[in-house]
């Protein structure tokens, strides 16, 4: 698929357009032959390219940002759109499914060159791949440096790796709710959702599109990794010990069945809710790719990997975050050059208050980053 992208003008804000990016060698050995990045753009470019602010999406997330021209609200709808903080009516604001995704980019579940699907064919991809092939279509886009890259979890992975990657072409840096590399604790939660996957009976190594999904795997997938989204203080506040009526634990068990309790119920809907909507294998491929976060393989020392960036940094983390620790956002801005900062998120929520806590994000980015 070939497209043509006009220099300056954005048509449909918010609409999900494709570009083919040709042919990509990848960092652990493998080989796409022919790419296809889907993105949305918001807003315009200037005629001196000067006001390119590129959104990079988490794990499960979309090129859906905000809603833009259309109706369906987007994943950071208060952060960017026209008067907000990452305001449309003055950036060219761009997102991009990640390479491996499944909303729109080559992933597994798209077409390999024979016409069936990757599948288990699929190979390894790590975030400098996803880097390399969004500087691509930056080029097309006509976007040489960025005013700003941003993302929050593996967004803000993917923003760092851009600065580390090419650093002419980053001003400045986000880096939200994530560290320099990804843990062995966070490796090890990884793990156990991919194997969850894997250990579907319908998993068939992969090769499952055309039969039955591996659902229930994908649903214990997402079980595991919500739980490291929310902190125990808001699962308890919001849950307790309760019963999800009109089922009580205690009385089911009494009975001879098992009822459930809220947080169960709770945890059952986001995995239900995140099998309506995302392919496994791209699951897979996406959590492997977050695996391989590590800014300075190959590059030295953190301190010498970070000294390659000129970019000004916004380091940020939410303090109840179980998953990736405030203390390893401190570690990222102290091997960063210069004085760095991080801003403190304060929500009980947990991981995901870099989603929901967008009057405090959005304040701090305003007010000390995109100026
Ligand atoms: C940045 C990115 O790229 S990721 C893309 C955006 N992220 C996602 O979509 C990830 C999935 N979503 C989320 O993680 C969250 O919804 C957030 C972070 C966006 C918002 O979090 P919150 O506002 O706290 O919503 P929360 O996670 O509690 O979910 C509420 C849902 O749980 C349901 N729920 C609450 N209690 C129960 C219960 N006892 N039993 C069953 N369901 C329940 C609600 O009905 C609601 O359902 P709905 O989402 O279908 O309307
Ligand atoms: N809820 C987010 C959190 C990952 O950081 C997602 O699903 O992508």
């Amino acid at each position: 698929m070939t497209i043509t992208i006009s220099r300056t003008a954005a048509p449909g804000n918010g609409v999900v357009r494709y570009a083919s990016i040709g042919s990509l060698q990848l960092e652990a050995g493998g080989y796409l032959p022919d790419v296809t990045l889907a993105y949305e753009t918001w807003g315009t470019l200037n005629a001196d390219g000067s006001n390119a602010v590129l959104i990079e999406h988490a794990l499960t997330g979309s090129t859906h940002v905000t809603r833009g021209d259309s109706d369906e609200p987007g994943w950071w709808e208060q952060l960017a759109g026209p008067g907000a903080p990452v305001d449309t009516d003055r950036f060219f604001v761009v997102s991009i499914n990640i390479l491996g995704g499944c909303y729109g980019s080559t992933g597994p579940s798209a077409e390999a060159p024979d016409g069936a699907p990757w599948g288990s064919r699929f190979p390894l991809v790590t975030l400098r791949d996803t880097t390399a092939a969004e500087a691509r279509l930056a080029d097309q886009l006509g976007v040489h440096s960025w005013f700003a890259v941003l993302g929050g979890s593996m967004g803000g992975a993917r923003a760092l790796e851009w600065a580390v990657s090419f650093p002419e072409r980053v001003q400045r840096c986000a880096v939200i709710s994530v560290g320099a590399a990804s843990t062995a604790e966070q490796i090890a939660f990884a793990q156990a959702q991919t194997l969850a996957i894997r250990q579907d009976i319908n998993f068939n190594d992969g090769d499952y599109y055309g039969g039955p999904l591996p659902e229930d795997g994908l649903a214990l997938a997402r079980r595991i990794a919500h739980i490291t989204y929310r902190s125990a203080e808001e699962l308890d506040g919001r849950f307790g010990r309760s019963a999800q009526l009109p089922e009580s634990p205690l009385r089911a068990a009494a009975l001879g069945e098992r009822g459930r309790y809220q947080v169960e119920s709770y945890l059952d809907h986001q995995g239900k809710k995140l099998v309506s909507r995302f392919d496994a294998n791209s699951y897979i491929a996406l959590t492997d790719a977050l695996m391989s976060h590590d800014v300075s393989r190959g590059r030295g020392s953190l301190d010498e990997a970070l000294s390659r960036t000129t970019a000004r940094f916004f380091v940020a983390a939410v303090d109840s975050d179980r998953l990736y620790f405030p203390s390893q956002s401190r570690e990222l801005a102290d091997a960063l050059p210069g004085e760095v900062d991080v801003h403190v998120i304060e929500a009980p929520i947990g991981h995901d208050g870099f989603l929901t806590e967008i009057g405090q994000l959005g304040s701090q980015l305003r007010s000390t980053f995109l100026i």
